[in-house]
């Protein structure tokens, strides 16, 4: 099937619509992280740089570090626009531009998210960093799209069980990593967790500044939760959406948080930038010990 211009946008110069990018322009190694300015604080390690595009908060830089061609790319904040950014990377690799036709051959991209989160248990140390094991999504995205990601009904049910979710708020959603991407990145650095991705920083993430959030206690409530054992380590805002869509398309996902903030203690990182700069680092290396 040939999709229309307006399901496919391209641009005058054929690229597409948001990114602003052609298909050769990324590689098949994606670094995803939500500050546009953190892009280049990741291609400031690459040996060589070949393209710098971006058009609103999609800026994208693609170079080669130790051989190994990267792609790294701002998505800004929140899972509205990692559908954008998930379909569109997927349309640069397995869509043929020319004829507007689905590609026979798939490419499956990884794809590695460094971001910054909070963590909501007293253990979980500033600036150490978790790598997603599984990601419970308030958002939603999953909802839209036709999927029997369904292995984690029963926890799903739990957790709308144990902390009295409101029927108003969408149905959390639970996806798991990559498996095998994961175990590039495994160390004695790198806790593995769960992760909550919430569709706002104040009141979704339970914060009063002047509003209230509806629900009181809302850390607590999600601090509390358990389920075979295990416990909710930390939140941000994107990962479900990066897992669930990579999951439905094919990719393989993992998602490193570097904790900045600790909600149980109150705490903050002192120096946020060199402890993204770490986990930026150690990312790169193992990305490249192939
Ligand atoms: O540091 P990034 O990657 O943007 O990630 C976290 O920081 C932002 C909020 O400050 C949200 O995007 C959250 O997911
Ligand atoms: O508390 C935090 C810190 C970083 N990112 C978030 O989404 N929440």
């Amino acid at each position: 099937m040939r999709l229309s211009p307006s399901e496919l946008i391209l641009n005058a110069d054929g690229s597409i619509y948001h990114l602003n990018l052609l298909p050769h322009d990324i590689a098949e190694t994606i670094i995803t992280v939500g500050d546009p300015d953190r892009v280049t604080e990741v291609s400031s390690h690459f040996d060589s740089i070949q393209i710098k595009k971006g058009k609103r908060e999609f800026l994208t830089h693609t170079g080669f570090l130790n051989g190994k061609r990267i792609s790294v790319i701002s998505t800004g904040i929140g899972t509205d626009n990692i559908d954008i950014v998930l379909n569109e990377l997927d349309a640069l690799v397995n869509i043929d531009f020319e004829t507007r036709k689905l590609k026979k051959n798939r490419i499956r991209l990884k794809i590695i998210r460094i971001g910054t989160s909070g963590a909501i248990q007293e253990d979980i140390p500033i600036d150490s960093w978790i790598l997603t094991e599984l990601a419970i999504g308030f958002d939603g995205l999953l909802h839209f799209y036709k999927n029997e990601l369904s292995d984690f009904m029963e926890m799903e049910d739990a957790f709308i069980l144990q902390t009295g979710w409101s029927p108003k708020k969408s149905r959390p959603y639970v996806v798991q990593f990559n498996a095998d991407l994961a175990k590039k990145f495994k160390s004695n650095r790198i806790r593995f967790g769960i992760t909550t991705t919430n569709t706002g920083f104040y009141g979704p993430q339970g914060r009063t500044l002047r509003l209230a959030p509806s629900t009181n206690g809302f850390i607590e409530s999600i601090s509390n939760f358990r389920y075979q054992d295990r416990q909710i380590t930390n939140l941000e805002m994107e990962t479900s959406g990066i897992y669930a869509l990579s999951k439905l398309l094919g990719h393989q996902a993992v998602s490193l948080n570097c904790i900045l903030a600790n909600r149980a203690t109150g705490e903050f990182s002192k120096n946020p930038e060199a402890s993204v700069q770490e986990l930026i680092t150690f990312a790169l290396q193992k990305i490249t010990s192939d």
